[in-house]
């Protein structure tokens, strides 16, 4: 069924009933919705209360007169067209409404076509404005989001989120694992706030020991300890007018969350070694990877601060929770090294990428940064056959008692070996790769043979020769607790 169009609300604000009844009359003809108002307080109430369209304004009327209302519609940045009906014809006060962003100056009486040729026009062009300004909003939403590669929903919601905020000057705590871009999006928000012209200072709280903590976060005096040899402004004043962005908070020692939790209720800091207090004028984004609700209830997160620093609680999704962006993402790195290098760009073989989707990426988007990066530099005759695995997959990496399939513990795969000569290294590499990709398959196929074969892009044949080869045996154990028994 078809959505009726609603049709447009206009507000007749004149203190003659009479006028009001004619034009309600008239508005219903010409397919509006006419509301009205006697006087000018309140036309003031029903523009407070409800979504008005067009707003045809008389200017002699008790109360507040039209000129009024007009220069509080402007004031609250309302963007209605306002047409003025007035009884005098008055060329000043005329040039002094359309000054004042009157849409157009009527002298009564009105004739209808002409009143209905205006209330079409100055629909339309106010409808075109809003579509103009959404456009902005999107473009400017773009410009400021565009390091932030990727299209999948859960991101895009994400990104939706922190332009609801960013404007804003709540204190937004961003929520996600590592290497997820978390810093990108406290970026984003800073550009896009009010603050943007200000400072955007970053402190990885993890970074800092909690001696220095203070000192660092809010000042010292010269003299105040040894070695401190100048009067020195703490990172919270450095982020004066702008964007502090604490990240790594949940690591914070106790001892500095009561100041950091001080310093955002008053807005005021004291230098170490000072007495005075110093008002900063800073918006607070802060970032962990850590679940709160376990550090507040063994206490080593205060809940008062949390409370406060989740304002706006913004989650950012695991590399693995959005399997559209992995592949944009590692051609955009791949572009993005090459040209940075002055490097050819190789291209993916289709079994290298596919092997990037099944990987659970501990270290998201890090992670694949780093891993497009080594196999750029290891790629032979412009093709990147497989990719190395990192340093930190090893945690991922599924050991025979987590396989589904039984896996011979000398063919686990493994990280890449320490320093081995590079065509050993690669065959190793390679090899770890194919085994990773084989396991992760046939797991995800639940030990379906043809399906895994299908989905790797080669033969069953094939596929029983490379099981062979890994030394897999065929005996699947789905369910945990029969892993061992193969
Ligand atoms: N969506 C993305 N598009 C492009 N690059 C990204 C994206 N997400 C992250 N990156 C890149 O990945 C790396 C890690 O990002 P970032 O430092 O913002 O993550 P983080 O969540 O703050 O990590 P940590 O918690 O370890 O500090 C950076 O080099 C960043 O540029």
């Amino acid at each position: 069924m078809a959505l009726q169009k609603q049709p447009k609300t206009v507000l007749v604000a004149d203190d003659s009933s009479v006028i009001r009844t004619l034009m309600q009359h008239l508005l219903k003809k010409l397919g509006y919705r006419a509301i009205t108002a006697e006087n000018g307080t309140s036309c003031i109430r029903t523009l407070e209360e409800e979504p008005v369209d067009v707003l045809l304004l008389d200017l002699n009327m008790p109360e507040k007169d039209g000129m009024e209302v007009l220069s509080w519609v402007r004031e609250q940045g309302m963007t209605l067209p306002v047409i003025i009906i007035t009884a005098l014809e008055d060329v000043s006060q005329a040039v002094q409404c359309m000054k004042m962003g009157a849409y157009e100056y009527l002298t009564k009486p009105v004739e209808n076509e002409r009143l209905e040729i205006i209330l079409r026009n100055a629909l339309s062009e106010s409808c075109l404005k809003e579509k103009v300004a959404v456009l902005e909003k999107e473009l400017i939403a773009k410009d400021l989001f565009r390091e932030i590669r990727g299209n999948s929903p859960a991101l895009r919601r994400s990104i939706d989120q922190a332009m609801q905020v960013m404007e804003t000057d709540m204190n937004v705590l961003l929520n996600g694992e590592s290497g997820t871009g978390k810093e990108l999006f406290a970026k984003a928000i800073h550009h896009g706030s009010r603050r943007k012209g200000g400072p955007f200072v970053t402190i990885n709280c993890a970074a800092i020991s909690s001696e220095l903590a203070e000192s660092l976060l809010f000042g010292h005096t010269k003299g105040a300890f040894t070695g401190a040899t100048a009067d020195h402004a703490g990172y919270f004043e450095q982020a004066d007018g702008g964007t502090i962005f604490l990240d790594e908070i949940g690591d914070m020692s106790l001892d500095i969350q009561a100041k950091v939790l001080r310093a955002l209720q008053e807005k005021k800091i004291r230098r170490v070694g000072e007495k005075k207090e110093r008002a900063v004028d800073f918006r607070l984004v802060s970032a962990t990877h850590r679940d709160f609700s376990q550090s507040i209830t063994d206490k080593s997160f205060r809940a008062d601060l949390y409370y406060r620093l989740e304002e706006y609680p913004l989650y950012i999704p695991p590399l693995r929770e959005r399997q559209e962006d992995i592949i944009p993402l590692a051609e955009h790195f791949l572009q993005e090294f090459c040209k940075a290098n002055g490097l050819d760009t190789p291209v993916i073989a289709p079994e290298a990428l596919l092997s990037l989707q099944s990987h659970p990426w501990p270290g998201n988007v890090r992670e694949l940064q780093n891993i497009i990066r080594r196999a750029v530099l290891t790629a032979g005759e412009g093709r990147i056959a497989s990719f190395m695995p990192q340093g930190s997959q090893q945690k991922s990496t599924p050991q025979p008692s987590s396989l589904p399939i039984s896996v011979p513990a000398e063919t686990t795969p493994t990280s890449a070996p320490v320093k081995p000569e590079r065509g050993t290294e690669n065959q190793a590499i390679l090899k770890d790769i194919e085994l990773q990709a084989i396991v992760d398959t046939y797991r995800e196929c639940g030990g379906n043979q043809s399906r895994t074969a299908e989905l790797l892009g080669i033969s069953r044949s094939t596929l029983i020769r490379k099981m062979k080869r890994h030394g897999l045996t065929r005996s699947v154990s789905i369910a945990p607790a029969d892993r061992k028994s193969d």
